[in-house]
C-alpha cells in the first residue's frame, strides 16, 4: 500500500489515487505576502469536550487519537465555514530531522512537524459521506517549531510507547485538544484535500499562523514510533508528509492584516 518510501511515496500515489494531480490538492506553500486578508472571515469557534477522547492509534502512516463524534460536543464553527463541523481526531506529520516535517510550508519554510485536527460537516449523515463532498471536511493544522519542551504534547507522546508499531492502540482519555492551540487567533484560508490518500479534495484548511514549541527531546518520541508491524523489519515513522502541490489558480486568504 502507499507510504512514504522511495517505492510507495507521494511520487508515487498518483497512480492508484489519480486526484493526486487535481485542481485542489493540499498541502501547498503559504506565502503571507500573497494572501488576502478577507475582513469578513469570522474568528474560529472551537470547543472540544475532553469526554470524547476515544483512543490512539498508530494507524501506519502517523498516530491519530480519535474522538467519540455521535453528538455535537467537540465542534468547530465560525472561521471561513458555515455549519457546524465535528472533532473526529488528530494526527501530526513530521521529519526525520529538524529541518523539514510540515506539510504546508511558510515561505518555502519547513517546520518540524505539524499538528492536524480533522473535522466533517455535520450537514451530512456520516464522516465517509462527509469526506466525499468539496465543503465535507475541514482541517486545523498548527505548526511546530523547535523551543522549549511543551508540556500540553507531553500526555499524548507518553501514550507512545504503548503504540510503537503499525495497528497497535490504547487508551486514551480526557485530553482537551484545545490546549494544543497557540495563543494568536489569526490564520489562513484555502479549499485543498487530504494530504494522505485517498487524497479527497474535501478540506477547508484553516493554517493557523502562531506555531507551538516541540522540544529537540520531543521530536525524538515522534521518530520513536514504527511505520512497521510487530514482526516485520522495523522501519522509523520520519518524513510522513507530503510536499506541497501546485496552487492552480487557488486564492489563500488570511483572517488578519
Ligand atoms: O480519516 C482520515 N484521517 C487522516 C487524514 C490525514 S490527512 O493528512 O489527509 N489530513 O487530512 O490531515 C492523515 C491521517 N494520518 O493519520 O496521517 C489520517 O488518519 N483519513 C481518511 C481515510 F483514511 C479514508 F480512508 C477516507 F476515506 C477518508 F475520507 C479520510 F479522511
Ligand atoms: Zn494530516
Amino acid at each position: 500500500g502507499w507510504g512514504y518510501e522511495p517505492t510507495n511515496g507521494p511520487d508515487t500515489w498518483a497512480a492508484d489515487f489519480p486526484i493526486a494531480d487535481g485542481n485542489r490538492q493540499s498541502p501547498i506553500n503559504i506565502i503571507p505576502k500573497e494572501a488576502h486578508y478577507d475582513p469578513s472571515l469570522k474568528a474560529l469557534k472551537i470547543s472540544y469536550d475532553p469526554s470524547n477522547t476515544k483512543g490512539i492509534l498508530n494507524n501506519g502512516h502517523s498516530f491519530q487519537v480519535d474522538f467519540v463524534d455521535d453528538t455535537d460536543s467537540s465542534t468547530l464553527t465560525g472561521g471561513p465555514i458555515s455549519g457546524v463541523y465535528r472533532l473526529r481526531q488528530f494526527h501530526f506529520h513530521w521529519g526525520g530531522s529538524d529541518n523539514r516535517g510540515s506539510e504546508h510550508t511558510l515561505n518555502g519554510i519547513k517546520f518540524p512537524c505539524e499538528l492536524h485536527l480533522v473535522h466533517w460537516n455535520t450537514k451530512y449523515p456520516s464522516f465517509g459521506e462527509a469526506a466525499e463532498k468539496p465543503d465535507g471536511l475541514a482541517v486545523v493544522g498548527v505548526f511546530l517549531k523547535i523551543g522549549a519542551a511543551n508540556p500540553r504534547l507531553q500526555k499524548v507522546l507518553d501514550a507512545l510507547d504503548a503504540i510503537k508499531n503499525k495497528g497497535k492502540q490504547t487508551t486514551f482519555a480526557n485530553f482537551d485538544p484545545r490546549t494544543l492551540l497557540p495563543g494568536s487567533p489569526d490564520y489562513w484560508t484555502y479549499e485543498g484535500s487530504l494530504t494522505t490518500p485517498p487524497l479527497l479534495e474535501s478540506v477547508t484548511w484553516i493554517v493557523l499562523k502562531e506555531p507551538i514549541s516541540v522540544s529537540p527531546a520531543q521530536m525524538a518520541k515522534f521518530r520513536s514510533l514504527l511505520f512497521t508491524g510487530d514482526g516485520e523489519a522495523p522501519c522509523y515513522m520520519v518524513d510522513n508528509y507530503r510536499p506541497p502541490q501546485p496552487l492552480k489558480g487557488r486564492l489563500v486568504r488570511a483572517s488578519f492584516k
